[in-house]
């Protein structure tokens, strides 16, 4: 714990660069402590947090300090270390990529900086291409506007592993954020060729790469759907407009008022596709002119939200589950098809994720393997094949988060693909006299209906933190065969998994899964990305009205437990 009072001085007389000084003058004794009770957590996800001063906080100096640990670790690592970084479209996301690649230039790693803003996954593609041995993406993703953060990639273009988390954040801890961080005049670092700008041909040999998604393998389709795009003020606009004309879908109307980068995020405080709000423009737009398919990624790309038209015409918001379903049986069915299927074949979902795709998977004889919460391990399964020479033995992966990738070109989830390949699946389906909605019901008629649904509660600030601790310790204690809650929402709790005893393989992670009668199940865990308990929701029944029934008594009981 840091003494927040002598910390809170030391950045008054040293925090003299951007707007911090002023941010600093004007603090309450609660924002002092708020903001420099403890270092921002650099983990897995790397760094994110609210914009503003102190060292708890996204700023020029922790973003600067956690760049040169970086370094430290990467000049021990590797005899020319190179580093690429991109950034989105957030407050102060260009100053951070400015401020850590001068930091890298003057510690002698090479610096490939994207020229604008671009998605994340182009960084995980650039890492790669480049043959660089790490990535930086300045982003907080979906999160609202008050938010940035700092993404860290490694050699395979997969965010970093927790043991490499861990050995940064040793190099980090050693280092006094206004004594030990090395910089250089971003311009004079350019002009000597210490940082170089990434060339608009690695944004093309990623789009060729996205392209290549395609599973026609061949057939002709119709490309003339109207597409209602949104951006949602993020990265996505280029490359995403960019792959659907080339690959024939010109029928595309933008969202305005979202088209532009802007951090403010002005229409949707939350950039979330996985939150209505965020769609609500776009479904709007749709409306207005009749659309077959609404598309929205978040700031950063990596994740996109989809709406399309039921049976009554109506238009609906598939879930992160739900269009996985669909993408992964469409991906698979058309591999069979056309006799594709590689040997092997994988598919890579979180332990969140619907374990319905598990049975699709295996319909077509695809193996499942069941990771952690967060891309990241999706991406290291890719990996693993790779080492093993199989890379093509991925066939696809995807989160409930809004989270696609179908292909080994990148080790994040890629919205610029999985966009692309929603509109290829509706121009399939639509060929043939069918469509997303009508696929979706048939995947349901054949495996039964399946509700499943994310529930998020805030804990903000220290008090929330402790607050979320013990909630998480009451779950450990009362909830299971046997203890004080016994069943959820009238299913009786058959089984515990723990994963921070370690589970099948995976790393201890503070989750727990409750395995319900009926085939049902509820997963409780803190966000590692944000200040809050996620519950995931998991209700089979013959009816939907059935299933939101027993949903909402689950929804109940967990909430007993939280207050
Ligand atoms: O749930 P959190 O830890 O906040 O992470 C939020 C999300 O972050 C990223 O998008 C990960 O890839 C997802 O797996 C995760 O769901």
């Amino acid at each position: 714990m840091l003494l927040y009072k002598d910390e809170y001085q030391c950045w008054l007389e040293n925090a003299v660069e951007d707007d911090l000084h002023s941010l600093l003058r004007k603090m309450s004794q609660e924002e002092i402590e708020d903001a420099f009770y403890k270092n921002l957590a650099f983990g897995t996800g790397g760094l994110r947090g609210t914009i503003g001063a102190g060292t708890n906080r996204m700023n020029v100096y922790t973003v600067a300090k956690a760049s040169q640990g970086l370094a430290d670790y990467l000049v021990k690592k590797f005899s020319r270390p190179s580093v690429v970084i991109g950034f989105d479209s957030r407050i102060k996301s260009d100053v951070f990529a400015r401020t850590a690649a001068s930091v890298f230039a003057a510690n002698g790693v090479l610096t490939h900086l994207w020229p604008h803003l671009n998605p994340v996954p182009t960084v995980s593609f650039a890492v790669r291409y480049l043959s660089a041995s790490a990535g930086i993406m300045i982003t907080a993703s979906h999160n609202p506007s008050k938010y940035n953060g700092y993404k860290v990639y490694g050699e395979d273009g997969c965010q970093i592993t927790t043991k490499a988390a861990a050995e940064i954040l040793g190099e980090i801890e050693k280092l006094d954020i206004f004594i030990d961080v090395k910089r250089l005049d971003f311009d004079a670092a350019v002009s000597e060729g210490k940082i170089t700008y990434i060339s608009e041909d690695v944004l093309t040999a990623f789009i060729e790469n996205v392209k290549n998604q395609s599973v026609l393998f061949g057939e002709k389709v119709n490309r003339d759907a109207s597409i209602v795009y949104s951006p949602l003020n993020g990265t996505g606009l280029i490359p995403v407009t960019r792959t659907l004309k080339e690959m024939g879908y010109t029928n595309i109307t933008l969202v305005e008022e979202q088209r532009l980068p802007d951090g403010a995020f002005p229409t949707c405080p939350y950039p979330n596709p996985e939150i209505r709000e965020a769609m609500a423009l776009g479904l709007e737009y749709a409306r207005r002119c009749n659309a077959d398919l609404l598309l929205a990624t978040d700031p950063d790309c990596d994740r996109v939200g989809i709406a399309v038209k039921d049976d009554r015409g109506e238009y609906v918001l598939l879930s992160g589950n739900e269009t996985g379903l669909l993408l992964l049986d469409y991906i698979c069915s058309q591999r069979a098809k056309h006799h594709k299927m590689p040997d092997n074949p994988v598919m890579v979902k979180t332990i969140v994720t619907m374990d319905l795709a598990e049975r699709i998977a295996a319909d077509y004889g695809v193996r499942t393997v069941n990771v952690l919460t967060g891309f990241k391990y999706i991406g290291e399964q890719i990996g693993f094949l790779e080492q093993a020479k199989k890379t093509d033995s991925f066939v696809f992966g995807f989160e409930e988060s809004y989270g696609y990738l179908s292909g080994s070109y990148v080790r994040d989830k890629d919205a610029v693909a999985g966009a692309f390949l929603i509109c290829e699946m509706f121009s399939y389906y639509a060929a043939h006299g069918s469509s997303i909605w009508e696929k979706l019901q048939e995947l349901f008629s054949r495996y039964g209906y399946c509700l499943n649904t994310l529930h998020s509660y805030e804990f903000d600030g220290p008090a929330g933190f402790e607050k979320m601790k013990n909630i998480m310790r009451r779950f450990h204690e009362e909830a299971g065969p046997g203890k004080t809650l016994a069943s959820l929402g009238g299913k009786k709790i058959l089984k515990v998994l723990d994963y921070n005893q370690g589970l099948d393989g995976l790393p201890k992670s503070d989750v727990l899964k409750y395995l319900l009668e009926d085939n049902c199940s509820a997963v409780i865990r803190p966000s590692g990305t944000e200040p809050k308990l996620k519950v995931y929701i998991s209700v089979s029944a013959k009816t939907k009205a059935e299933a939101q029934e027993v949903e909402r008594k689950v929804v109940g009981d967990v909430e007993r437990v939280l207050r």
